[in-house]
């Protein structure tokens, strides 16, 4: 199939490699030349596992990149995959998809063949059809049901892990008003299909639904998180190994194993945004959202216990404390909404001087927090240090041994229980 992509960021730049590598012609459509460039360069525009091989392959033959929308007129289904970020007040602000939404239709004003247009980004229930179908509609001059379909496709995919997700999804999700629609969804995914042995489970559901499932999983999840974070400051009460009981209630199937480690909270820039879409959606319709409110609560309070323990051992004014761990989580660069902000907010208003380390995220935390150090290694930010504090789990920090005995008091409080080594050092966690 022809397929374009509108957005080439973590969504759009995987999915349209994944759709290449299944074989389709596809068309990535951004604003950003330099993202362009890499692609049609063969180059990844962004650090995923795996995602380097497929551009390296598809990118400027079955992958194409342009700034130019009007090679969308060279496809028969556009994905958008635009940003959709929160408003001050927690309201995802549809500004940038209407814009590309507009853009799109002005452009399929320019032919008389159907087209389907799926969104791909996450949105609140209503907005395909209430705002971004009518715009695609009016500028295009199409009718919608007849040369103009729409669609709603979530995507689930975790930074990190993009294309693995990608090709290996628990679920596909077809928002679909229409059975031709639906078709071409079912057309496009064939391939991946065919790869999985047909065992992908596909749910064809309404638009509206396919937007709250997309919010439904992410708040569900963010939701276990805060829950067992919650279980798990019970258990520091009692001094009783939350770890111990995550694994066990992991094991009854109705709870699951997965997303039960508890520590310092999630960020990201999904959980944290959709989270705040949802609950802010919610109330302007009437329902007020406790238990989201409530796990939205309960993760913004673990950085600032995280640093009370901390506090119950020393004074940090005036001393050195180490931060090891700047991104959201291990295998990314991303530092949007990490965990790490609030802790390094907490140690620089107790007056610490803060050195801060992490493999690959530190160069997007410098334009954050310009005036803190960044150590080149793990060892260089322990080295003489009056304390650590640990945000994210990457696996190099559960290797690190002889590393805290150059710290000048070896206090290291873990909030992701990463760190291995006990012997000669203060041990504390967050939720243990
Ligand atoms: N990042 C993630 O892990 C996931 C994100 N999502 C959702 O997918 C959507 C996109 O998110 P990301 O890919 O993370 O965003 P992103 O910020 O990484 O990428 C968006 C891209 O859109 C481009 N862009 C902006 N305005 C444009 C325009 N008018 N025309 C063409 N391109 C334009 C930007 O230059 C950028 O490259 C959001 O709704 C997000 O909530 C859903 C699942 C996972
Ligand atoms: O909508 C999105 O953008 C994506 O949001 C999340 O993916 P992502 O934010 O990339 O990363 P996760 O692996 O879900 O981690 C999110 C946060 O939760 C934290 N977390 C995760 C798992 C856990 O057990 N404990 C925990 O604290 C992580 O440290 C991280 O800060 C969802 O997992 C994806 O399914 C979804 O597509």
């Amino acid at each position: 199939m022809r397929v374009s992509i509108i957005g080439s960021g973590y969504v759009g730049t995987t999915l349209a490699a994944c759709l290449a590598e299944f074989g389709h012609e596809v068309v990535n459509v951004d604003i950003d030349e330099s993202i362009i460039s890499q692609i049609e360069a063969g180059d990844a525009p962004i650090h995923e596992p795996g995602l380097d091989e497929l551009i390296a392959e598809h990118g400027g033959n079955r992958l194409r990149a342009t700034t130019d929308y009007e090679r969308v007129l060279e496809t028969d289904v556009t994905f958008l995959a635009l940003p959709t970020p929160s408003d001050e007040d927690g309201h995802i602000n549809t500004g940038i998809i209407e814009a590309g939404a507009r853009t799109l239709g002005e452009t399929l004003a320019e032919t008389d063949e159907t087209h389907l247009v799926v969104t791909k980004s996450t949105v609140v229930p209503g907005t395909t059809e209430d705002v971004l179908a009518p715009i695609v509609a009016d500028a295009s001059g199409k009718t919608l049901g007849e040369d103009l379909l729409i669609g709603m496709n979530p995507e689930f995919l975790r930074e990190g892990s993009a294309v693995s997700d990608l090709q290996d999804p628990d679920k596909l999700v077809f928002g679909v008003n229409e059975g031709e629609a639906a078709s071409l969804l079912h057309e496009l995914y064939a391939p991946l299909q065919e790869e999985n042995d047909s065992e992908i489970p596909v749910v064809e559901t309404g638009i509206r639904e396919a937007e709250m499932i997309k919010y439904a999983n992410n708040a569900f999840l963010a939701s276990k998180i805060s829950l067992v974070n919650e279980l798990g400051n019970i258990c520091k009460e009692f001094g009783v190994d939350a770890y111990e009981v995550a694994d066990a209630i992991g094991l009854d199937d109705r709870i699951g194993e997965r997303f039960l480690r508890s520590g310092v909270g999630w960020g990201g820039s999904c959980f944290p945004k959709d989270t705040a879409a949802i609950i802010t959606a919610a109330q302007e319709v009437g329902y007020d959202p406790q238990l989201l409110e409530a796990a939205v609560g309960v993760n913004e309070k673990q950085p600032e216990r995280l640093l009370s323990l901390l506090d119950d051992r020393t004074d940090v004014d005036g001393t050195q404390i180490a931060v090891l761990g700047l991104s959201f989580k291990p295998g990314t660069d991303d530092i949007r909404h990490s965990r790490a902000i609030p802790v390094i907010e907490g140690l620089l208003e107790r007056g610490a001087t803060v050195v801060a380390y992490d493999p690959v995220a530190a160069e997007n935390m410098q334009e954050r927090f310009p005036d803190i150090e960044y150590a080149d290694s793990a060892s260089d930010a322990l080295s003489d240090a009056d304390g650590a504090v640990v945000v994210t789990d990457w696996d190099e920090f559960a290797a690190l041994d002889d590393e805290v005995e150059a710290m000048k008091n070896p206090i290291v409080v873990d909030g992701r229980r990463v760190i291995t080594r006990r012997e000669g050092i203060e041990y504390d966690g967050l939720t243990w």
